[in-house]
């Protein structure tokens, strides 16, 4: 089984905290996540300043566009992010915008299922556009709420599309195997890793236990 890749969600508001938990968490993460809430409160600034202190990891920025794909989208490529989030309940034409905007800076598109009520209609029509990646998402109110996206995972890694399946929702180092074995290639990981008392000890297990999980 390819080596699925660990996402980390930087989802502190904070400039400094965020790069310093960055550079804690490093050596284990493939992909850094600029949160939803931090890209809105920080801006490109953020992700220029990751881009320069982070050449080995893969830059996600967590968008979540909602319309105006391409000129949203453009700005954050331009800075040096390799993955920009568009959301599946956008619409087609507003992640075809996304993508117009990756192909133009030789980069990649997410399309985060969220909220998304056929998930794999959307998922089918993403990849048929030319997504690179499918989130399957469970947002942190709907977790407050009870919610898991173990099966929506299932659902759409046995679609078995051209795509990278992603996977993002509460996961911890008790539900990371399972998610290698439901086939993520791409496991997201937030609170598990900044709410630790070690960041980095925390990064480290999940890091092991994936390697594990698809040796
Ligand atoms: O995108 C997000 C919220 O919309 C989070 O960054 C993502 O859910 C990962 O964090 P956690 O592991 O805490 O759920």
């Amino acid at each position: 089984m390819a080596r699925p890749l660990i996402q980390m969600a930087l989802d502190s508001l904070d400039f400094d905290q965020t790069v310093a938990l960055a550079e804690q968490v490093a050596p284990y993460v493939d992909i850094f996540e600029i949160g939803t809430p931090c890209i809105k409160h920080n801006g490109v600034g953020l992700v220029k300043e990751l881009r320069q202190r982070f050449p080995d990891q893969l830059l996600l920025v967590d968008l979540k566009t909602m319309d105006a794909g391409e000129y949203e989208a453009t700005p954050f490529y331009a800075a040096g992010a390799d993955i920009c989030t568009v959301l599946g309940v956008s619409g087609l034409a507003t992640i075809g915008g996304v993508i117009k905007a990756a192909r133009a800076h030789n980069a990649e598109v997410q399309v985060d299922l969220i909220n998304v009520p056929d998930k794999v209609e959307c998922a089918r029509e993403s990849a048929k556009l030319g997504a690179q990646i499918v989130g399957v998402h469970t947002g942190l109110d709907a977790q407050a709420a009870g919610q898991t996206p173990f099966a929506d995972l299932q659902a759409i890694a046995d679609l078995g599309l051209n795509v990278r399946v992603s996977v993002a929702g509460g996961i911890k180092q008790a539900t990371v195997q399972q998610v290698v074995a439901s086939g993520a290639s791409i496991i997201v990981v937030g609170a598990a890793i900044y709410g630790a008392p070690s960041p980095a000890e925390a990064a480290r297990e999940i890091r092991q236990l994936v390697d594990a999980a698809s040796a």
